[in-house]
């Protein structure tokens, strides 16, 4: 599948600081990407050379084939920066208005257009109330309808849902799924990382300037190949015989065990073959194999092994 958005070596510097260097990614149509990082990782600065703000020092960025910052990107990209205020006596359909006068559409188009976005983002309603009677989550929603409004293929948003109580963060989330539903791309910045985890097919994660991984999100929260056994029939001394048995064959670690019988393990580095062995075992014990599950790290551990990785790396 073609990239709607990739980047090449994509580099910004600040006179002799570092903004970002060497960013090499691509974003494939009809998902939610993420860009992940720790304060100061160059995820503005990415952000900023994609949307045409900033010109980069060296590299390549394109959306669609087409230079990122040139007419053409940009008719393709719609953008919610993630400080913006609108002037709050205008009213949200006169907030559309305006912008669709900023993009250059014919009245009679930007009329239907305005329509079709805002019952988008359920602010119908709402069309004539001024902004400044906007709740924060409702001007985010307009904030995403004034980005949809030239009906660009991606749309970026930075930050969208930081500010936001936990309804409005739902809304936002219900409303990007909706988006992808409707073919669009999404590139979202944000610290927020239950957003991504419930969100991103895909993520990006930025340290010091630099990608340090990327890939669709399972395969990254599944990347340590760990399983979690729950065991019926245990019993105590099974623990000690587990582990002098196949301790070493699997890296097995008893994680709990109690008294009515049950326990959770965890093993290592197994395929679905080495499972079937290990079944075989607990049964020629006497004990049965409950479940079996791939253990899932969590996007908030994965982010601090990250970090810890980085850390030790740079000591
Ligand atoms: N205009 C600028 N002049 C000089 N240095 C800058 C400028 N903008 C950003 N930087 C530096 O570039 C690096 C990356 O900053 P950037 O704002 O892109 O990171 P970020 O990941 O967006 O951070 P945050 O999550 O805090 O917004 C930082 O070291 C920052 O100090």
């Amino acid at each position: 599948m073609t990239a709607l958005l990739e980047t090449r070596d994509l580099t910004k510097r600040y006179g002799s600081r570092r903004g970002c260097q060497h960013v090499t990614l691509q974003v494939r149509p009809g998902r939610i990407f993420g860009l992940l990082g720790p304060n100061g990782a160059g995820k503005s600065t990415f952000v900023k050379m994609i949307v045409g703000l900033l010109r980069p020092t060296s590299g390549e960025a394109y959306i669609q084939g087409f230079p990122c910052g040139s007419v053409e990107a940009n008719k393709r990209l719609g953008y919610l920066p993630e400080l913006f205020r609108y002037p709050d006596w205008l009213t949200a359909a006169e907030v559309l208005r305006f912008q669709a006068k900023l993009a250059g559409m014919a009245p009679g188009a930007m009329e239907s257009r305005a329509c079709e976005v805002l019952k988008l983002v359920g602010l119908t309603k709402h069309a004539g109330v001024r902004v400044r009677l906007f709740s924060k989550g409702m001007q985010q929603r307009l904030g995403i309808a004034n980005a949809l409004l030239h009906d660009p293929e991606l749309v970026l948003l930075d930050e969208p849902s930081s500010a936001l109580d936990p309804i409005g963060r739902h809304d936002i989330r219900e409303l990007l799924k909706t988006l992808r539903e409707h073919g669009k791309t999404v590139f979202l910045n944000t610290h927020l990382l239950e957003d991504v985890e419930a969100l991103c097919d895909e993520v990006a994660f930025l340290h010091e300037g630099e990608l340090r991984a990327t890939g669709p999100l399972e395969r990254l929260l599944y990347g340590s190949r760990g399983w979690e056994l729950h065991v019926g029939g245990w019993w105590p001394e099974a623990a000690q015989s587990a582990i002098r048995e196949l301790g070493d064959v699997f890296r097995l670690q008893v994680v709990r065990e109690d008294r009515s019988g049950t326990a959770v393990l965890s093993v290592e580095e197994i395929n679905r073959e080495q499972l079937g062995l290990l079944n075989g075992w607990l049964v020629g014990q006497g004990m049965t194999l409950y479940e079996a599950h791939r253990r899932k790290s969590g996007l908030e551990s994965w982010f601090l092994n990250m970090m810890q990785a980085e850390g030790k790396e740079g000591r």
